[in-house]
């Protein structure tokens, strides 16, 4: 039986970890097998300085190649900054060490419907192009005992959207991680995002928006499903 790895795992850098490692392999026998993002066994033994260093000669030769000169003063920092805001900010969700704590609370008040956090915004980047991908989350639980802190949902939204990512492994990510901390079944997500890659290159169209869902437990219920629906087109004024 294959565990997820917590995320303090102190032999993260070291090579003993090597057959340990799997970022966020979320539980053993159900749907969400098999929706880790695809890394390699080495993938920690760099520490995030030596990453940003490596990414830096990387890019350095990317831009020289393109011919650009690096002897500007605007372009010479270039290589250092894509290479800190890779590892530091856009992708630093590879990392499981960032993964956001998660308070629960008991359900004292007995509160036993649905909880809907909606226009959750998140950005996001194409593992396909590298390129961004941003819009909305929307996501929903029913309480089974414990409720979540409210931030908290929007922290592992932005931890999964901070991966090279497809929209539909970003929305089973996050349904996996709302099950596995909520212990419920009863989750919803759904995702309205826009796509750089297809709307500022190749096909270009800048209308279309792709929206995913994911919808478990009692969320499969049409009823349920409708409710949680009909919450997203409430149009309140809130100042
Ligand atoms: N299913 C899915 N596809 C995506 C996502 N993001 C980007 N893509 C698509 O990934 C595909 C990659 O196709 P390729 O034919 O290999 O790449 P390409 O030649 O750049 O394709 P074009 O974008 O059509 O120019 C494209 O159709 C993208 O639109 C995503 O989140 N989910
Ligand atoms: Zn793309």
């Amino acid at each position: 039986m294959e565990k997820r790895i917590v995320e303090s795992d102190p032999l993260r850098n070291t090579p003993e970890s090597f057959n340990t490692l799997s970022v966020d392999e979320i539980g053993d026998d159900h749907l969400f097998k098999g929706i880790a993002t695809p890394m390699l066994p080495q993938a920690f033994l760099k520490t995030d300085e030596e990453k940003i260093a490596s990414i830096a000669g990387h890019f350095k030769a990317i831009m020289e190649t393109l011919g650009l000169d690096l002897s500007d003063d605007s372009l010479a920092g270039t290589p250092q900054r894509v290479a800190k805001m890779y590892v530091q900010e856009i992708f630093s969700g590879l990392d499981e060490r960032n993964k956001p704590k998660i308070a629960l609370f008991e359900n004292k008040y007995r509160y036993g419907q649905m909880l809907v956090e909606k226009n959750i915004t998140f950005y996001s980047n194409c593992e396909h192009h590298f390129v961004p991908i941003f819009g909305k989350v929307h996501v929903a639980y029913i309480s089974s005992g414990k409720v979540i802190g409210l931030s908290k949902l929007n922290r592992i939204v932005n931890y999964f959207a901070k991966r090279p990512q497809v929209q539909e492994r970003l929305t089973m990510q996050i349904a996996g991680e709302m099950e596995s901390v909520l212990n419920t079944k009863d989750i919803a997500v759904l995702i309205d995002a826009k796509h750089l890659c297809v709307s500022s290159r190749g096909i270009k169209d800048d209308n279309s928006a792709t929206i995913t869902a994911y919808y478990g437990g009692r969320f499969s219920d049409d009823a349920v499903k409708n409710e949680f629906l009909n919450y997203l087109n409430l149009n309140t004024t809130y100042v």
